[in-house]
């Protein structure tokens, strides 16, 4: 069982940096159409609230209801073997996760060791910002719903019980996006690889800005945006019975999917390079640095048959 979104047992070049950003642009596809899914519920900020369920509290479990969902589920995938691929990273302490129950896949060693994890961020940030953004429509009707049928005041706001669906959703939202800020390590090994020199002094005297500097792609970033922004505005349409657009209002806003890009994820992916490289010559001998500095490339993982 892979969970891998980039197969990394099948061969062909995982840090080719053309085939890592075909995988962060088809993970817009899965957020994109995840965040419609999660509009179509209300906000329930019980969802996010940690210590307020009595019933987490009689489990001895201090989190939100969705942290014990992460927990729950992360636990069944930790023995499912997911978080040794080199590309899942789980929202729950691993060392609060079961071990696998199957022996692990033997990827080729394609990432330089590390301990970058985002996650924290991210579970903040979603939570806080984007949800209350997505869902808003959601809301604000169900709080017309309410009021016609008597309810007024707090009781109105929020809250459609749905913790269930909700949950599973922002689970999946949040595995891509931590997939996705997470491939910046790959994205870093690749640029690292192809020109060690212009990386290595800001390593060896730790330079954040300039190695920010190196990694940034403006063109890039800019047509990632304008792409999105297109995607959103076609997967949100509703569609006749016969296929045609019905143009009426989206189904998510548009404007909230392009700033969490513009404003959390690629930010974040951005950190996540820099914090990589950062650590990229933990533990290489003088003469190796030397070598790199020189400009010599570091061999490429071994490709598996
Ligand atoms: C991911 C990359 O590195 C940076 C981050 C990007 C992003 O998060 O979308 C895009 C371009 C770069 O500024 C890349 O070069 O593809």
């Amino acid at each position: 069982m892979s969970f891998a979104h980039f197969n990394f047992t099948l061969g062909g070049d995982p840090l080719d940096l053309d085939r890592i950003r075909g995988v962060l642009t088809r993970l817009e596809d899965t957020i994109i159409f995840q965040l419609i899914e999660r509009a179509q519920f209300a906000h329930n900020p019980k969802l996010y609230h940690r210590g307020e369920l009595q019933e987490l509290k009689d489990l001895g479990f201090d989190g939100s209801l969705l942290e014990w969902f992460l927990k729950e589920t992360e636990s069944f995938h930790a023995k499912a073997r997911r978080y040794t691929s080199p590309d899942e990273y789980p929202f729950t302490p691993l060392e609060n996760l079961p071990p696998p129950l199957l022996k692990p896949i033997q990827y080729p060693r394609i990432l330089y060791p590390n301990k970058v994890n985002a996650n924290p961020s991210i579970l903040s940030f979603y939570t806080r910002s984007i949800v209350p953004r997505i869902t808003r429509q959601a809301t604000l009707a169900l709080a017309a719903s309410k009021r016609a049928n008597g309810i007024i005041g707090d009781e109105e706001y929020e809250d459609d019980g749905n913790y269930g669906s909700a949950g599973v959703i922002d689970m999946e939202v949040l595995q891509a996006i931590s997939k996705r800020v997470h491939y910046g390590k790959f994205v870093a090994e690749s640029k690292f690889q192809d020109d060690p020199a212009s990386f290595v002094p800001h390593i060896v005297k730790p330079n954040r800005d300039a190695l920010a500097n190196l990694i940034t792609k403006p063109e890039v970033e800019r047509r990632l945006l304008q792409r999105l922004r297109k995607k959103a505005l076609v997967y949100a349409q509703d569609f006749a019975p016969d296929g045609e657009p019905r143009g009426d209002e989206a189904k998510i806003d548009v404007d909230g999917v392009v700033d969490l890009y513009e404003s959390y994820i690629i930010p974040l992916t951005r950190e996540v390079e820099v914090d990589y490289l950062l650590v990229r010559l933990n533990g290489l001998s003088k003469e190796a640095i030397d070598d790199l500095a020189a400009g010599k490339k570091p061999p490429r993982p071994a490709q598996s048959s």
